[in-house]
């Protein structure tokens, strides 16, 4: 029996992919994390945990240098919630251009018999500007960005992109009509709307900054739906005081830039829509099951990929580190104990390294001796041995 836990709310439709061969919410040392945005950066992790996935995009919530030594595969659900975002920037880019949230504010307030004739004569102070043909610059063309490019492309907008480690897929994605830069610098400088898409990480964070700002052109638009801290909020108030960002909108508030008009702010809601919820929940449901029962990890964050036909009675599964002999020391531990090894794969990522040895049937006590002499082998992380159903 596999046990699984969860954080936040995860979709029932989910939950529901798990068979009787899992229980969730029963054990304090589960097999595996089902998480969303909870903050895992301070928290210890039980012994026994194999796996996190976070049903979403971002996995800067998850220490990943830390539970990739305790052996811990970490994936996420590529483009589940995309299409979400995409429609909230949407929504948002058309509601700031025409000034939605002020004409709903004033006509809340107008509504006495002479509605009529001050409409008339007041509408004017919402007069509104159209998209087409104005030009937005999208920094990260992943599965959100590249999304928001091609609807504003849609919409009659011209798309600048920039994205220096483009994926050959999220490319394919990509209309042509989208101009690609090689600076931040050249996207930022055309633009009447600037919205970011990119992870959370060293590399990103202030990415939007003064020196940024300076290079937009007065009275941009300026979105954050990746993560705090990507936009520097200090830089973003001192722009919106000297009116050089007409508009700053994001799902990450603080005290910093709350109450004030030029500022829109919703509650982390970029993927709060039924749709991307089920689809998070049931890919990442299907992503534990599937590296629970076969020890492949596609799309992994923090190993190297390795996908291969389980097709013996038994798979040794080995995460390690990067270093040398340690394939050499396996097989002498396997073949010791009289085991025939029928197929292998070894595959690295930067600092670890991931091996799937697949073997013949073996007892109990081969197993319990097999677990501990590969343990025993300085730099293994975690030893797994899974029996085929
Ligand atoms: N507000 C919300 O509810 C949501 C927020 N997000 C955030 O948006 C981020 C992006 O999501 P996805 O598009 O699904 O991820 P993704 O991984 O598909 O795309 C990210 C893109 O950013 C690019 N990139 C990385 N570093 C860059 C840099 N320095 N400059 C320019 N581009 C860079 C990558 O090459 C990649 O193409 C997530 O990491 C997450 O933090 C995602 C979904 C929902
Ligand atoms: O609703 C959520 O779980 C947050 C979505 C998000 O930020 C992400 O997928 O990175």
């Amino acid at each position: 029996m596999y046990q699984v836990k969860t954080f936040n709310a995860i979709a029932q439709k989910g939950l529901e992919e798990f068979d009787d061969e899992f229980q969730i919410n029963c054990s304090d040392d589960p097999d595996a994390y089902l998480i969303r945005s909870v903050n895992l950066l301070k928290s210890d992790f039980p012994k026994k945990l194999k796996t996190i996935v976070r049903a979403g995009a971002g996995i800067n919530n998850i220490p990943i240098e830390l539970v990739t030594k305790k052996g811990i595969a970490v994936f996420n659900t590529p483009g589940s919630n995309a299409n979400a975002v995409k429609e909230l920037i949407v929504a948002l880019m058309i509601d700031i251009s025409r000034n939605i949230f002020e004409a709903h504010d004033y006509s809340m307030e107008n509504t006495k018999a002479d509605v009529s004739q001050r409409t008339e004569k007041d509408k004017t102070k919402f007069n509104g500007k159209e998209l087409m043909g104005k030009k937005i610059a999208v920094i990260g063309l992943g599965n959100v960005g590249s999304l928001v490019a091609n609807a504003a492309l849609n919409l009659g907008m011209k798309v600048i992109g920039y994205d220096p480690y483009l994926s050959s897929d999220a490319a394919w994605r990509i209309n042509n009509k989208v101009k690609r830069v090689d600076t931040i610098y050249q996207a930022l400088s055309e633009a009447d709307i600037v919205t970011v898409h990119v992870p959370k990480n060293q590399e990103t964070t202030d990415l939007i900054s003064t020196e940024e700002i300076k290079k937009m052109k007065k009275g941009v638009i300026l979105f954050n739906y990746s993560r705090m801290g990507i936009v520097d909020n200090y830089s973003v108030v001192k722009a919106v005081d000297e009116k050089k960002i007409s508009h700053y909108c994001t799902d990450f508030g603080e005290p910093l830039i709350s109450n004030r008009k030029e500022v829109t702010i919703t509650p982390h809601i970029g993927g709060s829509t039924i749709e991307a919820e089920s689809k998070g929940a049931i890919q990442g449901a299907d992503t534990i099951i599937n590296y629970l029962k076969s020890g492949d990890t596609i799309h992994c964050a923090n190993l190297p990929n390795i996908q291969i036909p389980f097709e013996t009675a038994r798979r040794i599964t080995i995460i390690h580190q990067n270093i040398p002999n340690m394939v050499g020391q396996f097989s002498t531990k396997i073949a010791n104990l009289n085991i025939n090894i029928e197929n292998m794969s070894n595959a690295a990522k930067n600092l670890v390294a991931y091996t799937i040895i697949d073997v013949a049937a073996f007892n109990a006590t081969k197993q319990k001796k097999l677990l501990e002499s590969i343990n025993a082998i300085n730099g293994v992380y975690k030893v797994r041995i899974i029996k085929h159903q």
